[in-house]
């Protein structure tokens, strides 16, 4: 069988797009190994399926159902894929490059400021194209999985990176997927973490969890004169392993450096909304939104498109 297939990147997190417009294309975990396999296959960090939400609604994925009943208009859904063949519920980088996708095929419009609604296994989320070429997603409603108290305390897991002599203070957020954050104080210390084997972090989360190891680097004063935040990360992920980038991840890592800092002032509501999130792959921006919601804004690319044997 052969599928027609798009790469594209964000922040060079990479993706294998499929259009499966009329939603009939069953793809397994093997096919999905296949076309992530960066020497046998096409290669990327995940793939993902663009197809239309009430197909995957019948398919038996109630989200869809719920996605359709919360937003009738987000008629299309990301299937995504870790390059493992594993389902997650949510991609950041993978969003922004669907809204691409979906652009270049015809199937939305996204001029004038117009708005995608599209599905995803974490929710509706709503993409827009900023001036200078970003996509903008509202993310969503996101919460730290320990609660106030995990807030207060500053962390609520510890994390042991292979190398390190004793495991360190993290922090856990739910972004639609799970997420611990764990600080090192200086960027000498960020490259030298060895991410080629997953860290180990207790308590063991019970889905795994994708791990960010962040370096706050300070404030600085945004274009509306308000202090931005700056913080630079690197992220072992779930389902992959390091990527170049993680949207989601590059969320938590700002939502647990402000938590930290607010609990450290005076004054909590002169902490930065807004954060440059600084990966190996490029530069995301974070900010906190009104209502419990987070927007990430990044850029998409899509490089090429071909076919590829999925016997
Ligand atoms: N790279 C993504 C996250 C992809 C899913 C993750 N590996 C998981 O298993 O939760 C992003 O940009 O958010």
């Amino acid at each position: 069988m052969t599928l027609r297939f798009t790469k594209g990147h964000g922040t060079r997190n990479d993706f294998v797009l499929v259009a499966d417009t009329r939603g009939d294309l069953d793809l397994t975990a093997e096919q999905v190994r296949h076309l992530a396999d960066r020497r046998s296959g096409i290669g990327a960090d995940g793939v993902i399926r663009l197809a239309p939400t009430a197909a995957v609604a019948r398919s038996g994925e109630q989200v869809a159902d719920a996605v359709l009943a919360e937003e009738p208009e987000a008629i299309w859904f990301m299937d995504y894929r870790n390059g493992d063949g594993s389902i997650a519920e949510m991609c950041g980088n993978g969003v922004r490059v669907f809204a691409a996708f979906a652009e270049s095929l015809g199937l939305v419009d996204l001029s004038d400021g117009r708005e995608l609604a599209l599905g995803t296994r974490g929710g509706v989320k709503r993409v827009r194209k900023e001036p200078d070429g970003w996509y903008a997603v509202d993310m969503g409603p996101w919460r730290l999985t320990g609660g106030q108290e995990a807030a207060d305390a500053g962390a609520d897991a510890v994390v042991l990176a292979t190398g390190w002599d004793a495991p360190r203070p993290a922090l856990s957020l739910d972004l639609g997927n799970p997420h611990t954050v764990v600080a090192v104080p200086r960027l000498d210390e960020l490259a030298a973490v060895d991410l080629t084997r997953a860290p180990e972090v207790e308590p063991v989360p019970p889905a795994g969890t994708n791990v960010e190891v962040v370096v706050p680097l300070g404030e600085e004063e945004g274009p509306d004169g308000r202090p931005v935040g700056r913080l630079r990360m690197r992220v072992h992920e779930r389902g992959v392993g390091e990527t170049q980038s993680c949207g989601t991840g590059a969320c938590a890592a700002a939502l647990a450096v402000r938590t930290w800092a607010a609990h450290g002032v005076d004054d909590p509501h002169g902490v930065p909304s807004t954060w440059f999130v600084e990966v190996p792959g490029g530069e995301v921006r974070v900010r906190v939104l009104h209502g419990g919601h987070v927007e990430l804004a990044g850029p998409a690319e899509l490089v090429f498109s071909g076919d590829v044997d999925l016997a």
